[in-house]
């Protein structure tokens, strides 16, 4: 526990009093108020840790007032520092100084740069904010349009001012030139009392964090442990009469608002400075100003008040009324702590040192069970550390051939959406036509290659580049700073240094402000109670969990596809064999209809012969009729078992093939038939030409010509459409053929997927009853830990009672010695008087 460390200085007179009444002597760390004669009113007599009367330069109080709050800032202890008083009495000076005196701030700031700089052994990163309190609104100073800014409190984070920035800063010119932007944003006004009057409370705030830059070093109490401490450079404004300020409208709300909350603030300090049990509730949430000034107000931070107060005795009144809040805050006690985040490793290196020096202890002595009891622990803590590095082996193992499996997925998963990507050219193919559809197919493979070769599946890059402990951190200066601390992830700078250094912890910078009694904080995860488990098998579980959430992801991501596949698979079956089923068999049914149209066709012509009497042809257009029934026939008994099963469409498609085979043999015979009898016809008609031309007429022998010559043009035409038919039809039996074969080939693809999925769920429910497993032994490990702590401390009594013990037996060994000695004496005197008169008698 210690007292808030409480200074009062007394500004130089601005004005000399007319009236020649009271006055403040100061003596030392007294100041009492003074009539005019000299005479002490002791009523008004006040002491504290230092009072600077009018003569004191800002760099004596800062010396003594502040630099130590400073150098213990760098040491890992939060810190605030803050000026109190009424208006004009000199607190922005106490605070900012001049050019040639400057004040607590900008000397804070070069200090600690300077203490940073001397500590070669730690690596800093530091943090500055600056915030105003506007008539009760917080706005950032550094940032213009992050107005009316939201304080909040969270479990994790404690109490922050949501939105504000933190700019990271290398040195301290650079801090003091941040200040200055800050100042020209300040609400500054015009009183009778002050010419340039803060209108708000302002808090500059610095955020040090610090690591051990090497953890293999000799001290390996802290090298693991992060350090990070809030220092607030407080600035508030000046409680005012309005009478005397003369304060109207705007400067009036403004007063109002201040003096308001140096009231709440003021009624916190009394009810800090009455003691932990008469205390009660205290009411930091009344104003913002001692809401987030909560931790320096009986909380965790070495805190300093210096009271400025106005010498005049005009000001009396005043003057009393800010002595008498100066003696209250001396009163108050803060619980400060060193702010260590403790990684896990480090508190079981902690141990081990502990109990090495419990061993050294009892070395001395000779407790051999005592010993034997040391040894068993460190036993234990062997085999811990052996277990743990068995299961490092195992996850490391599972987490390897998880990735090499995920990786065959995902080409599986390449090559299977280039099957459908060429599955769905054949579609387009078939739609376009056939000769851009070689093209296609061709295009089809081409995807599916590239495919395959991982282009679309390509695992996401999730590391980062490990940059250095402040360079990295550097970083989130950039970055639009909306709170102290990311939400997310995503946010940070350096995810993977931010998760090093803390362990999986993001550190809270306000949260350690409010937690006032806690000496080592350590931050596993919030499932995981405080303890002592070591660095490695903490972190490995958390891999572990990140793998599995990847490895789920990645299943999901699996499965999206699977069923996208599925579905496109459902499609192309129903496009495939339903392609042949719709698709393709209308585009046969379109051939057979032109098949049919140029079949009857056909049969119209030789129907003109058999009206022109040729029986022998009538005789084959009546075989041809026949066999185009029976061909139709096939075709569409074919289609309709197409459309209902694509699979039973192989015999269908061979008795097609015999029907067509047929078709084109007779068709063949018939137009050779057909052409041997019009070559007899028109011989016949050569050879009866004479007598037949004198009955013909001129007129008829010409019509007989035109026809012959328009018969065999249509033959000829009809010879033609026959063999693009023919071609027609090999073509889309074909494709049918080849449709058929990538149906099977993707409906085993499919089965494969479906296999290899359910698989991949084996493995991630193996995955989570191993991680089950793993906690639980975590949680064991925890357990047995703990129980070897209060073994420890058990021991530890035991030492402490045998020591008592040894020391109660020395004591009465002493006394058995004194006794002991004495008697000899005695014994030795009483022989020397006996010894003379022996020699007495024998004379
Ligand atoms: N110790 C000092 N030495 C020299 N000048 C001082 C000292 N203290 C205050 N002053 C001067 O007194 C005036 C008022 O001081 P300052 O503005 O610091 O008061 P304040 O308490 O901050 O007032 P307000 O609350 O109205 O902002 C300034 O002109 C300042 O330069």
């Amino acid at each position: 526990m210690e007292k808030i460390c409480v200074a009062v200085r007394v500004r130089p007179r601005i004005s000399e009093d007319s009236f020649g009444g009271n006055f403040w002597k100061v003596e030392e760390n007294r100041i009492s108020l003074h009539k005019v004669h000299g005479t002490p009113l002791s009523a008004y007599s006040y002491a504290f840790d230092h009072v600077f009367d009018e003569s004191s330069t800002n760099a004596s109080v800062y010396d003594l007032l502040t630099k130590d709050i400073i150098n213990a800032a760098v040491e890992g202890f939060n810190g605030t520092a803050f000026a109190y008083g009424q208006t004009s009495s000199g607190k922005t000076y106490t605070m900012n100084g001049s050019e040639t005196d400057p004040g607590i701030i900008p000397r804070a700031v070069e200090d600690i740069f300077r203490k940073i700089q001397m500590a070669s052994d730690r690596e800093f990163l530091i943090r500055v904010s600056y915030m105003e309190i506007y008539n009760e609104e917080i706005n950032d100073l550094l940032v213009v349009e992050n107005q009316k800014l939201q304080i909040h409190e969270s479990l994790e984070r404690g109490i922050f001012v949501a939105g504000l920035r933190q700019e990271i800063v290398n040195n301290a010119e650079q801090v003091l030139n941040l200040i200055k932007a800050g100042e020209v944003n300040r609400h500054f006004g015009e009183t009778n009392m002050n010419a340039r009057s803060s209108r708000s409370h302002t808090i500059f705030r610095m955020v040090i964090e610090s690591k051990g830059k090497d953890s293999n070093s000799c001290d390996h109490m802290t090298s693991d442990a992060v350090r990070v401490s809030v220092l607030n450079l407080v600035d508030l404004a000046g409680s005012e009469r309005i009478a005397k300020t003369g304060a109207d409208g705007v400067r009036l709300k403004e007063g109002k608002h201040i003096n308001k909350s140096l009231m709440i603030l003021g009624n916190v300090i009394n009810k800090l400075s009455e003691g932990s049990k008469q205390r009660g509730h205290i009411p930091y949430r009344d104003s913002k100003l001692t809401r987030i000034l909560q931790p320096a107000l009986g909380g965790n931070a070495k805190t300093s008040i210096v009271c400025t107060i106005a010498p005049e005795e005009v000001h009396i009144e005043e003057t009393k009324g800010t002595l008498q809040f100066a003696s209250r805050a001396k009163r108050i006690t803060n619980c400060v702590q060193v702010n260590e985040i403790l990684t896990d490793a480090a508190l079981l290196k902690r141990q081990k040192i502990e109990i090495e020096e419990l061993r050294g202890k009892l070395q001395g002595s000779h407790a051999e069970v005592l010993e034997q009891e040391i040894l068993k622990l460190r036993n234990d803590m062997l085999k811990y550390e052996l277990e743990r590095e068995k299961l490092e082996m195992e996850l490391e193992e599972e987490r390897k051939s998880r990735d090499q499996w995920i990786k065959e997925q995902q080409m599986k998963i390449g090559s299977l959406s280039g099957v459908v990507s060429l599955s769905d050219c054949e579609r387009n193919r078939s739609q376009t036509g056939q000769d851009s559809s070689r093209q296609c197919h061709k295009e089809g493979y081409n995807e599916f290659n590239s495919a395959s070769q991982g282009d679309i599946f390509r695992t996401p890059c999730l590391k980062v580049p490990s940059n250095a402990f402040v360079a990295t951190r550097s970083n989130s200066s950039t970055m639009p700073d909306y709170s102290p601390l990311p939400d997310a992830f995503s946010n940070v700078a350096d995810e993977n240094t931010w998760l090093k250094l803390n362990k999986g912890y993001v550190a809270d910078l306000d949260s350690l402000q409010v937690t006032p009694a806690r000496k080592v904080q350590s931050f596993p995860t919030s499932d995981i109670t405080p303890g002592c488990l070591s660095e490695k098998y903490e972190q490995e579980v958390q891999d572990l969990k990140r793998q599995l959430e990847l490895a789920n992801r990645k299943i999901n991501e699996l499965e999206r596809k699977n069923s996208e596949e599925a579905e496109l698979d459902k499609q192309s079956t129903s496009m495939s064999p339903k392609h042949q089923r719709e698709e393709d068999p209308q585009r046969l049914s379109k051939s057979v209809g032109n098949l049919k149209g140029n079949f009857e066709e056909v049969l119209s012509v030789l129907q003109r012969f058999v009206s022109d009497g040729k029986l022998s042809a009538a005789e084959v257009i009546s075989t041809m009729s026949e066999i185009g029934a029976q061909l139709f026939d096939t075709l569409e008994t074919h289609f309709t078992v197409d459309m209902d099963d694509g699979r039973s469409s192989t015999g269908n498609s061979a008795l097609i093939h015999e029907q067509q085979k047929q078709l084109h043999e007779r068709l063949n015979t018939i137009l050779t038939s057909l052409e041997s009898s019009e070559s007899t016809v028109t011989e016949k008609e050569h050879v009866r030409s004479p007598c037949s031309n004198c009955k013909l007429k001129g007129s008829d022998l010409e019509e007989t010509s035109i026809s012959k010559e328009t018969l065999c043009d249509e033959l000829n035409s009809i010879k033609e459409r026959c063999r693009g038919l023919e071609e027609e039809v090999s073509i889309n039996n074909h494709l049918l053929e080849v449709s058929k074969d990538k149906y099977n080939s993707l409906e085993k693809e499919f089965l494969l997927l479906k296999e290899e999925r359910d698989y991949l769920l084996l493995m991630v429910s193996e995955s989570s009853h191993r991680l089950e497993m793993v906690s639980n032994q975590k949680e064991n490990a925890l357990k047995d830990l703990n129980t070897e702590v209060l073994r420890r401390k058990h021991l530890e009594g035991e030492v402490k009672q045998f020591t008592a013990a040894f020391a109660s037996r020395q004591r009465s060994l002493k006394s058995f010695h004194d006794e002991f000695r004495s008697k000899v004496e005695k014994l030795r005197a009483q022989t020397i008087i006996s010894v003379p008169k022996s020699l007495g008698c024998q004379d």
